[in-house]
């Protein structure tokens, strides 16, 4: 495929398989769940945000030049902060904070559901394991996140009262980082994805990390909307 085929057979695997589309989303973002239903989500989500610097630096340890290492160091920075101002990861604290979870708890992944642990481990596990090549692509689902984010804070702002700017404020700065990682990520790949094997390497890690996405909201959905099967140890809300 020529590049740009190639980019529109990325972006279509978005359309039609990206987290936006899941029920569990729609519910959140239209405000048609309960509190104790947002306090579960973010509970959870809070671990896939305390991976994404170890699946970064784990990539980073294989980059071989010092230009690739600098431009995967600054995700670091982004999910870690820099020591003077507070990264993603503690910024999704102030979020299960202002949900009124307890931090040690949340931190601690005791009410993880299992769901969620095999979905975010996986994907760690491909980003150590795969090609380069196949890890960055696999990071290109950023590539359609600065939507479901715009909808998602909107919503949420909308419909809920116990959520305030200052409570997603973990969402206001992906919106420059995300098209910053993504424009490195996507120029990455068209560049080095240069057979029509790699291409579809490349298309492959895509539609897994969707699926690994959708399958964490699966979890969350079986246990805190229907049938409200919540497995042993999971969260239970109050
Ligand atoms: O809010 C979202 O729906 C959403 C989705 C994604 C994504 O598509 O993987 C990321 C994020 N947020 C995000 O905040 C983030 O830091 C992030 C890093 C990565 C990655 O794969 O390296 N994806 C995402």
């Amino acid at each position: 495929m020529a590049p740009d085929a190639f980019e529109a057979a990325l972006r279509a695997i978005g359309d039609e398989r990206y987290h936006i589309h899941h029920p569990f989303h729609h519910l959140l973002h239209d405000g048609k769940l309960c509190k104790a239903q947002v306090q579960a989500w973010a509970l959870n989500r809070y671990y896939y945000q305390a991976s994404i610097p170890a699946k970064d630096a784990s990539l980073l340890a294989r980059l071989p030049t010092t230009d690739l290492r600098r431009e995967w160091r600054r995700r670091l920075e982004d999910h870690d902060g820099d020591g003077s101002a507070p990264g993603g990861v503690e910024r999704w604290l102030a979020l299960t904070d202002g949900l009124g979870l307890d931090r040690d708890y949340v931190v601690s992944l005791r009410g993880l559901l299992p769901g969620t642990r095999f979905a975010v481990d996986a994907y760690v596990r491909f980003v150590r394991e795969r090609s380069v090549l196949e890890a960055i692509a696999s990071s290109l689902t950023e590539m359609f996140s600065t939507n479901i984010i715009r909808l998602r804070v909107a919503g949420m702002l909308q419909n809920y009262d116990f959520v305030s700017e200052a409570t997603l404020a973990y969402f206001k700065p992906r919106l420059t980082q995300a098209p910053q990682d993504v424009a490195f990520a996507l120029d990455y790949v068209k560049r080095h994805a240069d057979t029509a094997e790699k291409q579809e390497a490349c298309l492959d890690a895509l539609r897994f990390k969707c699926d690994l996405l959708w399958a964490q909201l699966d979890a969350l959905h079986l246990a805190y909307v229907e049938p409200g099967l919540i497995p042993p140890g999971a969260f239970v809300p109050a």
